[in-house]
């Protein structure tokens, strides 16, 4: 199944994790990255999973790379049944209130159109010790396993 990367940046660090990924998953299918800014909302493709990298900023909004991509999408809304994704989010749990929120936004637009969210939130806190990156590998390894374990089903696939 080819992988659809797509980062949503205001500083950069979301960006840098897309691209670490890529080359992490990048064996036998295919991956491509996306900035969020430039990416046509017409172009999300059902037979491939998605993966979303997108931080948070100013009170628990959106960063403005992720901007122009919720906006097409809320207002095109189309029927996204059928298509599965995954999401890291990066934030910062210093802002008690909004920490993630971010990612949180594009999750809430993707499943309210009818998108699948598989595997586990990933999430990076910028106030830990830990490095995004390697954080981000990790959890792609468990959400490879688990889309081995469990492929989409062929009622899915045929959308
Ligand atoms: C001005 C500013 C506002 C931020 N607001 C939030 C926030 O409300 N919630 C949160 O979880 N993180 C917040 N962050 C933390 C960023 O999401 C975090 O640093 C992230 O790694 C930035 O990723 P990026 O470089 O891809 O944009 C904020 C950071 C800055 C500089």
């Amino acid at each position: 199944m080819n992988t659809i990367i797509l980062f949503g940046t205001e500083s950069g660090n979301a960006e840098l994790v897309a691209f670490d990924l890529a080359d992490h998953l990048n064996q036998s299918a295919g991956v491509a990255v996306h900035d969020m800014s430039t990416f046509d909302v017409t172009e999300l493709d059902r037979t491939a999973l998605h993966i979303f990298v997108c931080s948070t900023y100013g009170e628990g909004d959106l960063p403005v790379g992720a901007e122009p991509f919720h906006q097409a999408l809320d207002a095109l809304a189309p029927d996204l049944t059928g298509l599965r994704y995954a999401i890291f989010g990066l934030g910062d749990s210093t802002y008690h209130e909004t920490y993630s929120h971010g990612s949180e936004i594009i999750d809430a637009l993707l499943t309210r159109l009818g998108a699948q969210r598989v595997s586990t939130y990933g999430r990076h806190d910028a106030a830990s010790n830990s490095d995004a990156t390697e954080l981000a590998l990790a959890w792609a390894d468990s959400l490879t396993e688990e889309l081995e374990a469990a492929p989409a089903c062929p009622f899915m696939s045929q959308h």
